[in-house]
């Protein structure tokens, strides 16, 4: 059976293994629920972006929202990357891993003064703006510390992604972007602004996306605007083109990372824009596929619906209750017995808490399963819901292992909480 995270995540001698490490031999040491992270999976699926922009200018920025452990985000700051942030706090994430803030953009329909200051004096790499608006307050924002903001309009090329409509970023109907139809109005708004200087463009139609052919029209798009702006007398230096590629969760088949690239920039080539600098900012296609979420089975409740009720839940794994989302989940130790379907659920008390429904699994308490396709959008969007501390996250990297992340301890959940004085 070939796993996604396939060959990183496989059944080796009968047992689950992340790289040369057993899964149940890292839930024995770290406890359950565990995320397990594959180094090499991660570098690899890096690798197939830089090798695909070689002998390009080109820079490929990490969108760390996907998971922003600071070992992750040093994985890929060896690797050569930069960051894709949207908020104050993940660029202290990147400076805190050793990151450089000369590679990092900074995406958001919504950055605070304080960020935008905090991220100046980092000197990012770009600001990508999200409204007209935001020009305005940027400009003011620069002037005031005596420095020009490096920026870049984010584009919405009204793009169908044809993905989950909660992850679709790119329809006029979304809060992203400036709408394609006043983007040369808000380039030259920009390049008469006093504490803006215009470097890009940017793009992000969406994620999950598994098809070619929304890229290449965003991709059209975004070319039609960069001859428009440049007409008007406003040189765009780089073209960022967003993240979004889709990964196998089930049975889907999105294009690998370097037939994307060859698409694009065959495109490119055709359009005479093939000098550009290029940017992009994947997220799930550089981790969603090198991690797995591992949770011990805590009791069986067979009946006319059997469930199979786990110790995660979905305050760690969040997206089969928030997109429906199809997870695939699989025994560490493979019981050769009969299966039969189960809904496995976690202890939160919430009838959407369930991981995966109807799976034929052949479990028994005390089993433990993994959740594939857990290293993006896991951790980063697990919460505290039901009191419940967050779990561990560890590294595999051959044969080693590096405890990346302690388990949260209830203590520190109400740490800043206060009782009040009678
Ligand atoms: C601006 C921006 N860039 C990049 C990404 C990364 O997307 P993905 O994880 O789908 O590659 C996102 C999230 O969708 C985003 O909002
Ligand atoms: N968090 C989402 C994707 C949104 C990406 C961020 N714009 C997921 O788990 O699929």
């Amino acid at each position: 059976m070939n796993l996604p995270g396939s060959p990183w995540i496989a059944y080796t001698d009968g047992e689950l293994v992340v790289e040369d490490v057993p899964v149940n031999r890292l839930a024995d040491e770290y406890g359950t629920p565990l995320y397990v992270y594959s180094r090499n999976a991660m570098r690899t699926a890096a690798a197939s972006y830089q090798d695909a922009l070689a002998g390009r200018p080109h820079l490929v920025c990490y969108a760390m929202k996907a998971n922003s452990n600071l070992a992750v985000l040093q994985t890929f700051a060896e690797a050569g990357c930069g960051f894709d942030i949207v908020s104050g706090g993940e660029l202290a994430r990147v400076i805190a891993a050793g990151g450089d803030p000369g590679k990092v953009v900074f995406s958001g329909v919504g950055k605070t003064r304080a960020e935008m200051r905090q991220a100046l004096q980092a000197g990012v790499r770009c600001f990508n703006v999200e409204s007209e608006a935001e020009l305005d307050v940027l400009s003011s924002v620069a002037v005031a510390l005596g420095v020009r903001a490096p920026v870049s309009l984010r584009v919405n090329p009204d793009v169908d992604a044809k993905t989950h409509p909660y992850i679709s970023t790119g329809l006029k109907g979304n809060k992203f972007g400036i709408a394609h139809q006043q983007a040369l109005s808000a380039y030259r708004h920009a390049a008469a602004l006093p504490g803006l200087r215009v470097v890009g463009i940017d793009c992000h139609i969406g994620s999950q996306i598994t098809e070619l052919s929304p890229y290449l029209d965003a991709l059209d798009r975004v070319l039609d605007l960069v001859e428009a702006v440049e007409l008007a007398g406003i040189p765009i230096r780089h073209i960022d083109l967003g993240g979004g590629l889709g990964i196998t969760y089930t049975d889907e088949e999105p294009p690998e990372a370097g037939v994307l690239i060859g698409q694009l920039l065959k495109r490119l080539d055709e359009r005479g824009h093939g000098h550009r600098e290029l940017l992009f900012e994947p997220g799930r296609s550089l981790v969603g596929n090198a991690g797995v979420l591992v949770t011990e089975v805590l009791v069986l409740k067979p009946g006319a619906k059997s469930f199979c009720i786990v110790d995660a839940a979905m305050n760690d794994l969040v997206r089969p209750a928030m997109y429906e989302a199809y997870m695939g989940i699989v025994p560490c130790k493979p019981r050769h017995e009969p299966t039969r379907p189960w809904d496995v659920v976690g202890p939160v008390c919430e009838s959407g808490d369930w991981l995966g429904r109807e799976r034929e699994l052949a479990v028994k308490a005390g089993d433990r399963l993994a959740v594939l396709s857990s290293g993006a959008y896991a951790m980063t969007m697990a919460s505290n819901y039901n009191t419940r501390p967050r779990g561990a996250e560890v590294m595999v990297d051959g044969s080693s292992v590096h405890l990346i992340r302690e388990r949260e301890q209830v203590p520190q959940l109400f740490a800043g909480e206060k009782l009040i004085r009678r």
